[in-house]
């Protein structure tokens, strides 16, 4: 690196399903030229194999005892974010309601954090100038050093009418807003209660409810708290 280039930026963003984190990162991390790194991408990724792979994925110690052999790799670009399990790409796949049901229980494992949390902080270190990754526990956790943290939050129910709309692209006519709505709370009520690195704020996080934001609003407020901080370092 240059003597002069800036030091790199290591930006968190975390909060639960619907509020906007990957559309939020991705923009965010485009505008300013940073990587970025969907980290529920990964918890899917490794999901997808144990189902695959005819894991029990409520045996939490069946889970632990495979939890090193599937081979995941993120890419990095904010406008090509790719994802490869063993080298096969897993992009589609780890979208499924079948994978959205289970990833909960097979995240909660700790052998599965621990190394997912490694791949993470390896990812981060390695952005030559900086990098938004998001999740659950990314400000609480995996980079508790970030630059900046973000929690986003909205209310269940522009949650669900969002993941409603994405689900309605995708072309299934009968979306059910309120199972929906429920399947959300659900899924935030398992990963806010796990016991390792639950879904949290972290204390020095910004918390932005996003319910009545328009995404450019969001993502115009976190470009604004970055440059904030670039100025002070
Ligand atoms: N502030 C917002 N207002 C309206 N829709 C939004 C907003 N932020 C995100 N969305 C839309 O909501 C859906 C879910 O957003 P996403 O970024 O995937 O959330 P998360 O990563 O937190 O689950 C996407 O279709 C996205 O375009
Ligand atoms: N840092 C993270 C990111 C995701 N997870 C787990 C918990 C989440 O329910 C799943 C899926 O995360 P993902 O961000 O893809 O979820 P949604 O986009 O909200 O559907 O992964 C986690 O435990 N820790």
């Amino acid at each position: 690196m240059s003597p002069d280039a800036p030091a790199p930026v290591i930006v968190a963003i975390d909060g639960p399903s619907g509020t906007g984190k990957s559309s939020t990162s991705r923009a965010v991390a485009t505008k300013l030229g940073l990587s970025y790194l969907d980290t529920g991408a990964q918890y899917r990724a490794i999901t997808w194999w144990m189902l695959t792979h005819g894991v029990d994925v409520e045996d939490a110690a069946a889970v632990a005892a495979v939890a090193d052999r599937p081979e995941i790799l993120s890419g990095t670009d904010p406008t090509d974010p790719t994802i490869t399990v063993d080298g096969t790409d897993a992009s589609g796949p780890i979208r499924t309601q079948e994978v959205t049901a289970a990833v909960s229980a097979v995240s909660a494992v700790p052998e599965v954090r621990a190394r997912i949390t490694e791949l993470q902080r390896a990812i981060a270190a390695g952005a030559p100038t900086g990098i938004v990754v998001e999740g659950r526990d990314i400000g609480t956790t995996v980079l508790p050093d970030a630059d900046l943290k973000i929690f986003l939050t909205a209310s269940p129910e522009a949650r669900a009418a969002r993941r409603g709309g994405e689900l309605k692209g995708n072309g299934d006519q009968a979306v059910d807003l309120d199972a929906t709505r429920e399947a959300l709370l659900k899924r935030d009520a398992a990963d806010a209660g796990r016991k390792t690195s639950p879904l949290k704020k972290a204390d020095d996080a910004v918390e932005v409810d996003t319910t009545e934001l328009t995404l450019e609003q969001v993502v115009e407020c976190v470009v604004t708290l970055v440059e904030e901080k670039q100025q002070v370092r």
